[in-house]
């Protein structure tokens, strides 16, 4: 056991669901409902980088504003160093916002293009020598303190990325999201990226939640992952064992869909058919089952629980044994 499981976990969501109304009645009450997360329950422990991934619209980055409480969520719970973050009031939520930032994918549409860069990262730092300290910050991340006084536009993408990134350090956080924080940025730039963020990590001892649709970055990156299919996680456990042994039927066709060169399987992919479903009308049972090669007829009577699917690993799949007793790669009808 990781020796950070043994203290309190940083952050427990709890039985998250997220619905957004998106038409109404004449009498303006909601009448139809997108179901972006369903669900959802998650752990994070203190030091503990934990990725999320999933195509795009399984509902990452509502989870990500949820857990900032930046949507009041229609179920569930988020805890956050010990506080309920659905009950915090307003003075307690800013603190509670300061000890987890954000980092998004767009660095230039998240800093103001009138502002000196230095003087959006002061605004993160209380106390006194704030411009010094955020020279410092610029430093730390790998750019200079004369930058403090220009303005976003002079810089690169990946500088960019770099002035974001100093500003979330400011308040000193705990928890790091990094929602698709280098999904923009070009392949050598990413890597960059993604060692800074390795470095600040292990010195100020930072938490991250890492969400990503790119798998070979949150394989390089995050300790465990967590894998989301429309709304609802399917399969979460430490990185290598679900990249090596993926339970579920739609981790695997995502992970064999992946150009990782891996001479134990060469050219197997399961192909992902069909389109994901839309979440206005998710499926009944498993969402995955219209696009899953082993769906029968139990998937669609209910929505499977997690079950335990190895050492900290969990699934939620009702045909789980099955599918785990075949092969992992060329399992499937799909298997082309
Ligand atoms: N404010 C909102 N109102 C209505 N629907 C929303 C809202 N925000 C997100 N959605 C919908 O919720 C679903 C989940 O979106 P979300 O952005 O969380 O997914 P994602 O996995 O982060 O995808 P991407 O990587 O493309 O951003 C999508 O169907 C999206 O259209």
């Amino acid at each position: 056991m990781n020796e950070s499981n043994l203290n309190a976990p940083l952050l427990e969501v709890e039985g998250l669901v997220q619905r957004f109304a998106v038409a109404s009645d004449v009498l303006g009450r909601p009448s139809q409902w997108l179901h972006a997360v369903e669900d959802v329950s998650l752990t994070l422990y203190p030091g503990e980088s934990l990725g999320i991934v999933g195509e795009s619209g399984c509902g990452k980055s509502t989870l990500a504003r949820a857990i900032l409480h930046l949507y009041e969520p229609s179920a569930g719970r988020v805890t956050f160093m010990g506080r309920d973050v659905g009950s915090a009031r307003s003075a307690d939520l800013r603190a509670l916002r300061r000890d987890m930032q954000i980092v998004l994918q767009d660095p230039f549409g998240a800093l103001n293009p009138r502002r000196i860069v230095g003087a959006s990262i002061a605004d993160g730092l209380k106390g006194p020598d704030r411009r010094k300290r955020a020279e410092a910050l610029l430093e730390r991340v790998g750019l200079k303190a004369a930058d403090y006084s220009r303005y976003p536009h002079e810089f690169s993408g990946g500088q960019r990325q770099r002035i974001c990134i100093a500003r979330a350090l400011a308040p000193e956080p705990k928890l790091l999201i990094a929602d698709e924080a280098v999904s923009a940025l070009d392949v050598s730039v990413q890597a960059q990226i993604l060692n800074l963020l390795s470095e600040l990590r292990a010195d100020f001892g930072l938490s991250f939640l890492f969400i990503s649709h790119n798998l070979a970055v949150v394989r390089s990156f995050c300790d465990r992952l967590t894998v989301m299919y429309l709304g609802r996680v399917v399969e979460t456990g430490p990185t290598e064992a679900v990249f090596s042994d993926p339970a579920h039927p739609y981790t695997r066709a995502l992970i064999s869909a992946v150009p990782i060169p891996d001479p134990a399987h060469p050219g197997q992919h399961t192909l992902l058919e069909g389109d994901v479903p839309s979440p206005l009308t998710p499926p009944s049972g498993c969402a995955f089952r219209t696009r899953c090669p082993h769906a029968a007829p139990i998937c669609a009577q209910s929505v499977p629980a997690m079950t335990p699917a190895g050492d900290r690993r969990s699934a939620a799949c009702a045909r789980l044994d099955d599918v785990m007793r075949g092969p992992i790669w060329d399992s499937a009808e799909g298997t082309k």
